[in-house]
């Protein structure tokens, strides 16, 4: 198994190269392919690091090879984090729209070039946001079943975090999905929640503390509300304030509102969000099948809702995700099922008005 970072000399490649070598994913007869740009300072920079990946990781190195250009890739594993980033500062703004429009070019350059020079059987994870973008553009290049948005793991894994900070447990013991979009139409799937190691009463009693009196269909305004909160106060300058404001919401919502501050702080989300990509490629890795939460390309017969793309948990191996589970008839709430929907519509209609319908 190789694996190539795209956008590797960007704050989040340079992380991933770190956790990829550093967890010893890669055999040191394996290749990790840093790709970035042939203008700019990557052509040099990814060279350089390079090096200082040999210079601090000697011993257990994969073979580190650069490339520059798309036709270049060649890799079993690649993951995409490349192009353009929302901004560190509240005043400085790009719209979704156009960070969207700069994005889907580069997208399409990687992934039209993967279907004419790849061997067919790559497994693509999109970090790069928009994560919905991303995940359309390769499934439209690719076998869909072969593509992943890794948005939905990394919420999922900041719920299950918090959750288990309130309740005094460690995170692995906690189950508990965040689907829907890697953006504002985020759906916390509670009924899915319980503590491994709690009895049944136990587990009825964390869920009651956690929902409290709030219902499925309030979480988006929430979000919203909350965001206003928060953008006012770092706007001047109380980012303190503003993370020992979200510190004080319940779990699902500080799962949102922590990295949001986090990013726009100026300190940005690069290592969490590489070390969360590396333990879902560990998952991958390990050739087993395993639940993951991730943005795919459904099929309407995938599941309850129209085909488009969404975060849904997914069954997945070497091979691809193969079907999605736990979000048959009886196994999620009836309000978060019409979350799920109205998700998967507010998805459809930003690909639309990106170009894509
Ligand atoms: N999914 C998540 O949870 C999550 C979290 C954090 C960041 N992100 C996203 O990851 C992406 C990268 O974030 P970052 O902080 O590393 O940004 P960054 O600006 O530090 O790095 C982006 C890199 O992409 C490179 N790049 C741009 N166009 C390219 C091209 N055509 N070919 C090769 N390389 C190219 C740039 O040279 C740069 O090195 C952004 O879209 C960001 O929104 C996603």
């Amino acid at each position: 198994m190789d694996i190539a970072i795209i956008g590797a000399n960007g704050d989040v490649g340079r992380a991933l190269a770190v956790q990829i070598i550093s967890r010893q994913l890669l055999t040191p007869r394996q290749r990790l392919q840093l790709v970035g740009r042939r203008e700019g300072g990557s052509a040099s920079a990814l060279h350089g690091l390079r090096a200082d990946l040999h210079d601090a990781f000697a011993e257990i190195t994969p073979e580190i090879d650069v490339a520059l250009s798309p036709e270049d890739v060649a890799a079993d594993l690649i993951l995409f984090c490349a192009g353009r980033t929302a901004p560190t500062s509240s005043t400085q703004m790009i719209s979704r729209h156009d960070l969207a429009l700069a994005n889907r070019e580069v997208f399409e350059s990687y992934a039209s070039s993967l279907a004419r020079h790849g061997h067919g059987e790559e497994l693509v994870i999109i970090v790069t946001n928009p994560v919905e973008l991303g995940v359309e553009v390769f499934s439209r290049h690719l076998d869909p079943r072969r593509v992943f948005g890794m948005g939905a793991y990394q919420d999922s894994m900041r719920l299950r975090r918090e959750i288990a900070t309130d309740f005094g447990v460690r995170r692995q013991r906690v189950h508990g999905y965040m689907l829907g979009e890697h953006g504002d139409a985020l759906v916390p799937i509670l009924s899915r929640f319980w503590i491994y190691g709690f009895d049944e009463a136990e587990n009825a009693a964390a869920l009651r503390k956690l929902r409290g009196d709030r219902h499925p269909g309030d979480f988006a305004a929430s979000v919203m509300t909350e965001k206003a909160v928060l953008a006012q106060l770092v706007r001047s300058n109380e980012v303190e304030q503003a993370f020992r404001h979200a510190e004080s919401q319940p779990p699902d919502l500080r799962a949102v509102l922590l990295p949001l501050i986090t990013h726009i702080s100026g300190a940005k989300t690069a290592q969490s969000t590489a070390a969360i990509t590396a333990e879902m490629v560990e998952q991958i890795l390990s050739g087993g099948q395993s639940v993951i939460p991730a943005q795919v390309k459904l099929a309407a017969s995938d599941w309850f809702g129209p085909a488009g793309v969404l975060g849904v948990p997914v069954i997945c191996g070497l091979r691809g995700w193969s079907r999605v589970i736990d979000l048959g008839e009886g196994e999620i709430d009836g309000e978060e099922r019409d979350c799920l929907l109205a998700a998967s519509q507010v998805i459809r209609d930003r690909l639309t008005s990106w170009g894509l319908s």
